[in-house]
């Protein structure tokens, strides 16, 4: 499986905010959820890795080429929707679209006219006047049109209804169908990634805290419930988290076979992205408090 996109070392720093060593790949056939709460810092590495704002250092190479070298010919193959759009709001859809088209090499008039069908957007109606919803739509429509060969979306579900987050869902499941064909999207509704995403990305404070299989990820992580006078300092440190109530406690663990020999009466089930997501991110935040104190 060839490297669609690969970041090494991406550093950038805001006042308050930086992204710390980001480095991940996309190999070509899979759909890449990249996940983590607000502000962790998804769109601003997606900024980044587009070149849409400057970066401290790294580097990024898409479809194995630099992106400070060729920037023009990658653009050309990278489908973008990102949350702004960055659409003229006084003009209508073709007006916007006749301007956007002639960048690309690869447009094509028939697949536009399709998505545009689709998701019943009447290309005589003004930028301004779309709502969020449409706005996302409109971009998709674009970025499907020229045959790209990476779909790179920020938050593309963000303001759709659930029948369209489910057609979004299709539609990338047919664009995969082509071969060779890599998406990128960030997301913090990961119920959208549970029937599409083959890998998932994980950033929280802007650092990647992991980046693996969906299934893989799935198979070696299980939430435990039970009692809370099983948990001891031992077996506490099994688990990713724990949530106690006055019902008794569940936790995320990928120490399974210890569990079981550790701690009767338990509850196995199969977890959710979302439930895994938040063991990484409030084992991130205990380690911090410890290592700060
Ligand atoms: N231009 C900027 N100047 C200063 N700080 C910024 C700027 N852009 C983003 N940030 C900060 O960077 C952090 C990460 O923001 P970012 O938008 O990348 O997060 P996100 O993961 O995309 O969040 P969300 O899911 O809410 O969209 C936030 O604390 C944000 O305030």
């Amino acid at each position: 499986m060839s490297s669609i996109l690969e970041v090494t070392g991406l550093n950038k720093s805001y006042r308050d905010f930086s992204l710390t060593d980001v480095s991940f790949s996309l190999d070509e056939d899979c759909i890449t959820g990249f996940i983590g709460i607000n502000g962790a810092g998804k769109t601003t590495t997606i900024r980044t890795i587009l070149g849409l704002v400057t970066r401290a250092s790294g580097t990024i190479k898409f479809f194995g080429k630099d992106m400070n070298k060729y920037e023009q010919e990658l653009k050309d193959r990278i489908g973008i929707v990102l949350d702004d759009g960055g659409f003229y709001d006084e003009l209508s859809m073709a007006e916007m679209t006749s301007i956007i088209s002639p960048a690309y090499s690869r447009w094509s008039e028939q697949d536009y006219k399709t998505f545009m069908e689709r998701f019943s957007l009447n290309p005589r109606q003004k930028i301004a006047t779309l709502s969020k919803g449409m706005r996302m739509k409109y971009s998709l429509t674009l970025a499907l049109s020229h045959q790209a060969d990476l779909l790179i979306m920020d938050e593309p579900t963000s303001g759709l209804d659930p029948l369209i987050r489910s057609q979004l869902m299709e539609i990338l499941k047919d664009y995969m169908k082509q071969g060779g064909k890599g998406v990128f999207f960030s997301t913090h509704i990961t119920s959208d990634l549970d029937k599409v995403a083959d890998m998932l990305i994980l950033i929280n404070n802007g650092r990647i805290l992991f980046e693996e299989e969906k299934d893989m990820l799935i198979d070696t992580h299980r939430l435990v419930k039970g009692d809370i006078k099983d948990l001891t300092d031992e077996t506490r440190n099994l688990f990713l988290n724990i949530e106690e109530t006055e019902f008794g406690f569940s936790g995320i663990t990928n120490q399974l076979s210890k569990v079981q020999k550790n701690m009767h009466d338990i509850l196995i089930e199969r977890p959710t992205i979302e439930d895994i997501m938040l063991g990484y991110i409030e084992k991130e935040a205990k380690n911090n408090v410890i290592t700060s104190r």
